[in-house]
């Protein structure tokens, strides 16, 4: 049974497409999260697909909730998260929406990735990230709040949002908090620090390092497996307890951690980094 070649099924809406293995190939759709269910296993594979770096927009954000949506209707037993590009996992939030956006639309923004934030982080079923290149700022929050990280060695991952001027959104400091020791947190968030994989794992930021993501696919199944002989009541129970600061945070304060936000990024401060940084990026090559 080949896994790896789309097939046409379904569209489940207008940017997810799951992949299954009915014999009718077409090629390849240009959806934004591709998923492929694993019939044996149960787990679904979502590959996040805007290329060329997954930078975080509405419309990903969208998709990614609807493809959680999918995979809790279909009782999924697992979620594996990663992306099709061959050296990027994400590359956070879109700058191009951040330089050239307003009040409004970074409302919509962060009302899009709180959803899709909610969809992830209280799933009733665990989610693997193996983060098959950089993960930087949301890609890299993307990855933490999944329940496990594998990341192939080579790539840099860390949450640098100050960095582009941006103070830090509530959730992601508490998140931060508890992942990492209290002072590699601090120092993480206040000055930005992109890592190493190595350097990651030593500080709890990924909990396996790999060659390549055909490894980091099977560490996240292994993973994964680890739950088939538990009930998934108790261990979500016992989840919802371990993240429930963070997710009644969101959903008792969602307007005001907008609000937070759209000032956050509105600033003067962070418009004319955010600016240099856009710059900069443009003119890299
Ligand atoms: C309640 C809360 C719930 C959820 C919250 C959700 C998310 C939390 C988010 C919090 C805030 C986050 C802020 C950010 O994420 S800011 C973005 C931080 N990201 C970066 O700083 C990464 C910048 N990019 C890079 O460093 C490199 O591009 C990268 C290492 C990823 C890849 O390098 P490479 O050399 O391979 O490619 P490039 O030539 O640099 O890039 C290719 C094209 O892609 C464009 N690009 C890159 N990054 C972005 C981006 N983030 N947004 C938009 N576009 C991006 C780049 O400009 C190139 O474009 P072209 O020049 O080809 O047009």
């Amino acid at each position: 049974m080949s896994r790896n070649i789309l097939f046409l099924s379904k569209t489940i809406n207008s940017n997810v497409r799951r992949l299954c293995t009915t014999p009718t190939p077409v090629q390849k759709a240009e959806k934004l999260v591709l998923i492929d269910v694993n019939d044996k296993t149960g787990y679904g594979t979502l590959s996040m697909n805007r290329l060329p770096v997954n930078s975080l927009n509405v419309e990903l954000f969208n998709a990614l909730s609807d493809a959680y949506d999918e995979m809790e209707k279909n009782k999924s037993r697992g979620v594996i998260l990663t992306s099709t590009s061959p050296k990027i996992f994400s590359a956070g939030l879109d700058i191009n929406d951040l330089y050239s956006g307003d009040s409004k639309s970074w409302s919509e923004l962060w009302d899009a990735s709180q959803e899709a934030f909610l969809k992830i982080y209280d799933a009733s079923f665990p989610s693997a990230a193996a983060i098959n290149g950089h993960a930087i700022g949301g890609g890299c929050f993307f990855s933490m709040i999944c329940d496990y990280r594998a990341m192939v060695k080579g790539y840099q991952i860390g949450l640098n949002e100050i960095q582009v001027g941006i103070a830090l959104p509530k959730v992601l400091v508490m998140i931060m908090g508890k992942l990492l020791p209290r002072r590699h947190a601090e120092i993480s968030l206040t000055q930005g620090t992109l890592y190493s994989p190595e350097q990651a794992s030593k500080i709890n930021l990924v909990d396996d390092v790999v060659v390549d993501k055909a490894e980091a696919i099977i560490k996240c199944e292994a993973f994964l497996n680890k739950f088939r002989k538990i009930p998934m009541d108790a261990v979500n129970t016992t989840k919802r307890t371990i993240r429930r600061e963070e997710i009644d945070y969101i959903r008792n304060n969602k307007q005001k951690d907008i609000d937070d936000f759209v000032k956050a990024v509105e600033s003067v401060e962070a418009q004319n980094t955010i600016k240099m940084y856009y710059q900069a990026l443009k003119n890299k090559k």
